[in-house]
Formats: C-alpha cells, structure tokens, sequence
C-alpha cells in the first residue's frame, strides 16, 4: 500500500507536471497516510450514509477484502457494482470492437473499473483529488489499475478547452451529479435545472463532440420529454435516444440513456444482448415512451 510510486503517479494524467506541484502533494499524502480505507466490518458512525454502508457489498463486492477506499460522498453516489457491470457488459456487446472509453464525472471508479474490465483503456475525469485516489485504489483492489487513466479537473473547463476531442475515444459513459439524496423530492426531475453542474443540454452537447456513443445514468423521475427535445435539437428531428430502466433487487435505480446508432440496433445484435442482462438478472417491464426518444422495455434487476 505506502507510498505513490512513479508507475502509479503516470496514471493520473498529467499530475507529473510541475503545475500540478500541490496536487501531487496531497496525493503522495493520501497514499502515504493510505486515507479513506473502508474498514467493512466497523458499522460507520454518520447516521446519514448508514443504510449505503448496510448495502456496501453491493457497492463493491471487493469491500469483504478491505481494499476498498471510500469518501462521505461516495458512500451515497457509486454506481452499485451489479449496475456498473451490466452498462459495461452492454456497451460491450454493442462495441465489442471498441478500445477507449471515458467515464465523466468517474468518482471512486464504479463504472471506471467494471468498463476497465472490458476494454483496454478507460480514462476517469473527476474534479476530486480524493475521488480519483479513491477511483485508483479500487481500481487496484480489482486489479484493473494498469488500465486505468485518471484526469484531474472540473469537466466544464476541460469540455471547454475540448481536452478529450483529440483523443481516439469510442465511448463516453458519464454519471453526472444528480445534486444528492434530495434529487427524489420532486416528481419530475428536471434535467435542465437539477443537474450537476451542467444541465442535460450542455452536458449531452460536450460529451457528443467527444464520442457520438455516449452513455448518462440519470435520475428515474428524469423528464423523459426533456431527453426527447434535447436529442432532437442536437441531433435532428429523427434522432433517437434509448431509455433502459435500470433495478437492482427490484428497487428502481435510474435510467441510462444512450445515444448512438449501434445502441439502437442493439435487439437486432448478434452480441450477447440477454447474456450482459441475465447476470443481473434482466426483467421485463413495460415503461413509457418519450415522443421522440426510444424507450426500451427491460430493466436489470442485481
Ligand atoms: C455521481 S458521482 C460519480 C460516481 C461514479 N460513477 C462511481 O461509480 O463512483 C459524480 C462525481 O462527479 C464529480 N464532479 C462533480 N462536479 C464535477 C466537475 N465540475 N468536474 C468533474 N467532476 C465533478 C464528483 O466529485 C463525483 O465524484
């Protein structure tokens, strides 16, 4: 565990520079002090994320093994494992050639790790020191690190300054803030206004210039009728966007949303649709259908 070594600090893109003198500072320091260990069996004393650290193997399997690194704020906004592993296994079927993929927004690496399992490369942005050596930790705990490559900085700015159009990526998986616990309060979560922080058109726009496969895992109550114009008004009047719901032991846990024309065409693949679906144990349910977007009828249960 100990110290940061010269092969680990390579993959956090780019914090080798001088520029990034304080930065790597405090890395060496989260390394050295090995900072956020979860310690699976001590029952965590914040009544707050108590019911997350309750689930925490579902979280991270690999959480039995002590190996894993968690923030406050990770406890309530990692992709559960089983969830991860389907969207992984999914863009897998329907890119089995693809070789980049970028997790906006990558936090303690859920997606980062089980999409880390599939494809060479995946690159994690995250604006959090902690997160990203959060993310690396984990990483290392399943044993993808050597795949892994962390950028440190807010996306506004790197979207911004177009960071990532130069790089080939295949493939950008984002799961944006969803603004906390709260984001259930209202009926309709309104993409525009609530989410972090940008809203679903320029986030959406951003990661199009990037990748015209594009993933977002959004709130269950997001406003499907929002994702519909949205997509119409960046892609054009005939532009689709595919809509799974997404359960984990029967409880609804978002939807993810895809963009891309070999998301579409995906129940015509010969790629292993139900295989990615059946470990989680797909379920069919019927749902709604956005004018204008393509809501597909199965969610996953984990
Ligand atoms: C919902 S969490 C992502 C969880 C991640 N998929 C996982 O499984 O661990 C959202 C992440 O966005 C990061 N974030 C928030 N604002 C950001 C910004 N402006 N630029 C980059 N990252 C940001 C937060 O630090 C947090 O880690």
């Amino acid at each position: 565990m100990g110290r940061l070594n010269s092969s680990e600090l390579e993959h956090f893109v780019h914090l080798g520079k001088r520029k990034y003198r304080r930065e790597r500072r405090a890395l060496k320091k989260l390394f050295r002090t090995n900072e956020h260990r979860v310690e699976p069996d001590v029952k965590v004393v914040d009544r707050t994320i108590f019911k997350y650290w309750k689930n925490r193997l579902t979280l991270f399997s690999r959480m039995r093994n002590r190996d894993i690194y968690m923030t406050r704020e990770l406890w309530f906004s990692v992709t559960p494992e089983s969830v991860a592993k389907f969207v992984a296994r999914f863009i897998k079927s329907c890119l089995p050639e693809a070789k980049v993929v970028l997790d906006v927004y990558c936090g303690g690496g859920g997606n980062t790790i089980q999409l880390a399992q599939y494809f060479p490369k995946v690159y994690g942005v995250d604006n959090s020191l902690d997160h990203l050596y959060c993310a690396y930790r984990n990483a290392q705990a399943y044993g993808v690190e050597d795949r892994v490559w962390l950028k440190f900085g807010d996306w506004r700015v790197l979207s911004r300054k177009r960071r990532f159009e130069k790089v080939a990526v295949d493939c950008v998986f984002s799961s944006p803030p969803w603004g906390g616990p709260e984001y259930l309060r209202s009926e309709v979560y309104d993409l525009e206004a609530a989410l972090q922080p940008q809203g679903l058109r320029e986030t959406l726009a951003g990661l199009l210039r990037i990748s015209e496969n594009v993933v977002l895992f959004l709130p269950r109550n997001a406003d499907l009728s929002q994702l519909s114009r949205v997509t119409r008004e960046l892609l054009g009047e005939q532009a689709l966007c595919k809509v799974l719901y997404v359960k984990q032991n029967g409880y609804m846990k978002g939807i993810l949303c895809f963009w891309g024309a070999r998301f579409y065409n995906y129940a015509g693949s010969t790629a292993e649709p139900s295989g990615a679906a059946q470990e989680s144990s797909g379920v069919a349910e019927p749902c709604e259908v956005a004018p204008g977007a393509d809501t597909l009828d199965y969610s996953v249960d984990g």
